[in-house]
């Protein structure tokens, strides 16, 4: 089996070095016949080369690898692929998540697989498994620390206290952070992967947009770590969606968590995605969500799979299930210095001390608009859901 891999960064450097080594007997049937990279990049490797139809009309090339991650010309070369018979493993989440149906057909028309395991969750078998639940059960949630550079932000700062910055870089220095980190910390990494996770659970099209609820990390002080702690709570920065009749809603905000509840304990760079099924019950699976070989090492199953012809679980008619972001009721604590109650109904406001209250009862989406708002006046604003169980320990 000849790989062409597009892309000799993080990822690409990974999937490389885990064929060369071929460790076991399947990776040993593997070939990396290209590596796709920059004219301007020295070619020290003689498998590289900067012109793109070297692979793609390249009858030679079985399965190319796209990690060079962005929209173009991914998109472009992804289709060109499958359009030529080609096999596509992607790890690239911003591209899949915008065109995920466009590739699927593609592949479907042409007679060829696109797969992409490590674009949710690193090196978490997350999306085989969902795919499997699919086959006996309807999934009605899902839920996970689907970003492996805010979790280990969060992490570094409850236990060492270093600034955001500085752990930031450290994240970027390990390959955990994408091309553009502000995707990690502002929630749009995992806007992209639950986007993949729930139209695949739901059968929708749902795309990454603007119009919908996400709140990230940026604005994390010291202070709200040290806080929470008092109140024996752990942040994590969620991606949360659950199904209810022919509606279903979806969230990326920072959520507090206590230390009974598995979130509390994902460290480091790991994730954990988990979904809920009519007959499975909560099912959860937890590794690393970043790094070179983790996420290189969800790749190669990719390829794999396509070795030993693995069936997917794509359902041909899409689902008739509605978005509403405001089908949910939870509570939040806001830290802002600007006046709350002009941005959220005062009967719902309860202060909890000089710094923190606590807003009741409100839809994710009402709050994240009132939020959005809110942050043009006071843009250090924060916010962070809280379970109903929990909320006595604050008031
Ligand atoms: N790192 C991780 O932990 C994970 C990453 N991913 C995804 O995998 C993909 C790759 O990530 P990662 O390896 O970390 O990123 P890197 O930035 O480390 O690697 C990408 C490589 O592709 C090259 N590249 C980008 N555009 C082009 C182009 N047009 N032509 C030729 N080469 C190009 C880059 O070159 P240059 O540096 O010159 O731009 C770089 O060498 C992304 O989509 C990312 O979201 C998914 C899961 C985990
Ligand atoms: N930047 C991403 C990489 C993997 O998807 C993350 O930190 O999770």
């Amino acid at each position: 089996m000849n790989i062409a891999i597009l892309g000799f960064g993080t990822v690409g450097t990974g999937v490389y070095d885990i064929i060369k080594k071929g460790n076991t007997t399947h990776t040993q049937n593997l070939t990396v016949s290209h590596i796709f990279v920059r004219e301007t990049r020295t070619k020290d490797l003689p498998e590289m080369t900067a012109n793109i139809d070297d692979i793609l009309l390249n009858d030679d090339v079985d399965v190319v690898v796209e990690v060079m991650g962005g929209i173009e010309p991914a998109h472009d070369y992804i289709l060109k692929a499958l359009q030529n018979g080609k096999h596509v493993v992607s790890a690239n989440k911003a591209v899949i998540a915008k065109y995920m149906d466009e590739f699927v057909k593609t592949a479907q028309d042409n007679n060829v697989d696109f797969y992409f395991e490590s674009s949710v969750a690193g090196g978490i078998p997350w999306i085989k498994n969902l795919e499997r639940s699919l086959r006996i059960d309807n999934v009605s949630s899902i839920s996970g620390i689907f970003n492996g550079t805010s979790n280990f932000i969060l992490d570094q700062m409850k236990k060492t206290g270093q600034p955001f910055a500085d752990i930031l870089k450290e994240a970027q220095d390990l390959g955990y952070a994408e091309a553009d980190p502000s995707a990690d910390i502002d929630g749009y990494d995992i806007e992209n992967k639950l986007c993949i996770s729930f139209n695949l659970a739901y059968n929708t099209s749902i795309k990454p947009s603007a119009e919908l609820p996400c709140f990230g990390i940026r604005n994390i002080t010291d202070q709200d770590i040290n806080y929470f702690n008092e109140l024996g709570l752990i942040v994590k920065l969620m991606g949360k969606s659950r199904r209810a009749q022919n509606e279903f809603d979806y969230v990326i905000e920072p959520t507090l968590y206590n230390p009974s509840q598995v979130e509390s304990s994902i460290n480091d760079n790991f994730n954990y995605a988990s979904l809920n099924g009519d007959t499975i019950g909560e099912l959860g699976f937890m590794g690393q969500g970043a790094g070179k070989f983790p996420t290189a090492n969800a790749v190669v199953q990719d390829i794999l799979d396509i070795v030993d012809q693995t069936p997917r679980v794509i359902p041909a008619e899409k689902s008739t299930l509605k978005l509403n972001t405001n089908l949910s009721l939870t509570d939040y604590l806001v830290r802002t210095s600007a006046d709350l109650s002009q941005y959220v109904n005062s009967s719902q406001i309860k202060a909890v001390n000089n710094i923190y209250s606590l807003v009741e009862s409100m839809p994710a989406g009402k709050m994240h608009q009132a939020m959005a708002q809110l942050l043009k006046e006071d843009n250090q604003a924060f916010m962070v859901n809280i379970a109903a169980n929990d909320k006595e320990r604050v008031l």
